[in-house]
């Protein structure tokens, strides 16, 4: 079984590369390869398929919104093996990953995810660098609900990206403070306002037109990145400022990307990196 390794901001991911969707990718096997022990280890898992095999073969019911046959489709899997509507710095790596392979040759395309379609421009790809700006749909706000973390009671905003987000925005929230905090543990959340749980976002306020994060996701843990969670950070940063549209820096442990809102839409622009390619032992994934 081929796969690649890649990260955006260092959320890292392994990309198996199944456009006829053959593989069936079970709880076990994708945790197990996630595992930073027992398997390569990354946040999550890409499987690269075209749309109308996921729909033939039965791991899709439907095609999302937007989403045509032979389009490219993300099936995003996070590191307990739950399968999530989005990931944008997944989309990033899938569309450079698609290039550097050779599997697709366009520098603008669709790319499927169970969140809808998400056009990509690729910018730039140099060896084992991309540029990728991914058109990341609708944002939208859900009310009000708060993060627990150590004891401490966050308020933030409920934001759906196709995934559900809470983004809490605070003007106590300074570096300092969001280098402290032990995100160890899942942060405590309102289940009913999030029956499918929820990405937790921490955001210092805007400054220069930049703001910083640490997030918890959703299947996963702490990340060093979150993609759609870049994109709540900054919608909430700027709902926080009384805006509703703008550019905004966001600085994340792996690094930084551009998100703009623009009348409730949002695209995401940032790196991505492909680390190694190689094979995958049948014996060992048959095991799992
Ligand atoms: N890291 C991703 C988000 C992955 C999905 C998330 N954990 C969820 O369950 O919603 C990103 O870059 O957006």
């Amino acid at each position: 079984m081929r796969f690649a390794k890649g990260h955006g901001t260092e959320n890292d991911f392994v990309v198996l590369p199944d456009p006829d969707a053959e593989l069936t990718l079970h709880t076990a096997g994708v945790s197990a390869l996630c595992d930073r022990s027992r398997g390569l280890g990354a946040d999550g898992v890409l499987r690269v398929a075209k749309a109308g095999a996921l729909t033939a073969t039965g791991v899709l019911d439907v095609l999302p919104d937007g989403v045509a046959v032979d389009d490219w489709f993300m099936d995003y899997r996070n590191a307990d093996g739950s399968a999530a509507e989005m990931c944008g710095n997944g989309v990033r790596v899938f569309a450079h990953y698609l290039l550097s392979s050779g599997l697709e040759t366009r520098s603008a395309f669709v790319v499927g995810s169970r969140a809808g379609a998400r056009p990509v421009t690729v910018h730039s790809v140099d060896g084992f660098r991309g540029d990728v700006t991914v058109g990341m749909g609708k944002v939208r706000e859900l009310g009000t609900s708060s993060a627990t973390i150590g004891g401490r009671v966050f308020e933030g905003i409920g934001i759906d990206v196709g995934n559900p987000h809470l983004a809490c925005v605070d003007s106590d929230v300074t570096p300092a403070v969001l280098a402290a905090l032990d995100l160890s543990a899942a942060p405590g959340f309102d289940p009913g306002f999030f029956p499918h749980g929820v990405n937790v976002e921490i955001v210092t306020p805007l400054s220069g037109g930049a703001v910083e994060m640490r997030v918890h996701e959703r299947g996963v843990g702490e990340t060093r990145s979150c993609g759609t969670g870049t994109v709540a950070a900054a919608a909430a940063a700027l709902r926080f400022d009384g805006a509703d549209a703008g550019e905004v820096v966001v600085r994340v442990l792996g690094g930084e990307v551009r998100v703009r809102i623009d009348a409730g839409e949002a695209d995401l622009r940032g790196p991505s990196v492909l680390v190694a390619s190689g094979d995958i032992d049948d014996a060992w994934w048959a095991a799992q």
